[in-house]
């Protein structure tokens, strides 16, 4: 590996495997799992339900439910990282990663103006004042293209579209100025249409902040241009793992080729 790739690595996950308490003991959810992200590169993790998408996005950020057993190596903006050490993976979490989900309104308050919720969580996490916090905010909502931002900060969840509301959540997401973000199916519940717009951003964010990606996906034609890298999961594991483009166009794995002919084409249902 030459320097230049070397410094350019975000994140490194080697061997990773999770277990999880079971009534009939530990049942194996991840098993040997083993992917990179560099800086400003946007990979894909695709794979049916069940196959460890999520469980990946929840080790990266320490959200495991209580009883995992987490082996493997985990390397995150060039330091070790110990998935025991509360502390360490607390920081990365606060500051180092973030998260946008499929449902917007999961991590919204609907009784709370997009102003309090996007500047308390600032004055709170980020230790910046009312004033500071508000100028934040303008900035993270022009940075997500959302029209008017003055305006959104005093406009409440249900006054927005679904694609809006995705666009304030990686807004949020963004406060911290993270390294990388975890988008997990951010825009499957939107129209095809909004959800060009959300993947646009996705990818202009990547480039204008040198922001890195994962983007979690069962949809692996959403990745074709817009991850660079692809990782395919299945029951856990990863059995597929090649830049996108050569993903697509000649899949090696069966279970690949089972994903991409199971996509629908929305001009074939009748
Ligand atoms: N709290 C839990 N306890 C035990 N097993 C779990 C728990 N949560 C998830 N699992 C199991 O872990 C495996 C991986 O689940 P995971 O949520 O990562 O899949 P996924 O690929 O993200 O699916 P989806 O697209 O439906 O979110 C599944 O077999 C699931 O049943």
């Amino acid at each position: 590996m030459s320097v230049d790739s070397a410094t350019d690595e975000l994140l490194a996950v080697e061997n990773l495997a999770v277990r999880l308490p079971g009534p009939d003991g530990p049942v194996t959810v991840l098993e040997d799992v083993s992917l990179s992200v560099r800086r400003g590169e946007i990979v894909g993790i695709a794979g049916e339900s069940g196959s460890g998408k999520s469980m990946t996005a929840r080790t990266l950020l320490d959200l495991l439910p209580a009883g995992a057993e987490v082996s493997g190596r985990l390397r995150f903006d060039g330091a070790e990282l110990d998935h025991r050490d509360r502390k360490a993976m607390h920081a990365v979490r606060g500051h180092g990663i973030a998260m946008v989900f499929q449902d917007p309104t999961a991590a919204m308050h609907p009784m709370l103006s997009i102003g309090r919720q996007l500047t308390e969580h600032m004055s709170v996490h980020l230790g910046l004042t009312r004033k500071q916090a508000k100028a934040r905010a303008v900035e993270l909502l022009e940075q997500v293209r959302l029209p008017d931002p003055g305006g959104a900060l005093r406009s409440y969840p249900h006054q927005f579209s679904g694609g809006q509301l995705q666009r304030i959540a990686i807004a949020s997401a963004l406060a911290a100025r993270p390294k990388l973000l975890i988008a997990d199916e951010p825009t499957t519940a939107l129209d095809v249409t909004v959800q060009a717009g959300i993947l646009g951003l996705l990818d202009s964010l990547r480039s204008e902040l040198d922001l890195s990606v994962l983007f979690i996906t069962h949809d692996l034609g959403v990745l074709a241009a817009l991850a660079t890298h692809t990782c395919v999961f299945q029951q856990g594991r990863v059995v597929e793992s090649a830049p996108t483009a050569d993903l697509l166009r000649a899949p090696e794995h069966p279970y690949t080729r089972a994903l991409l002919a199971a996509r629908t084409d929305p001009a074939e249902v009748p």
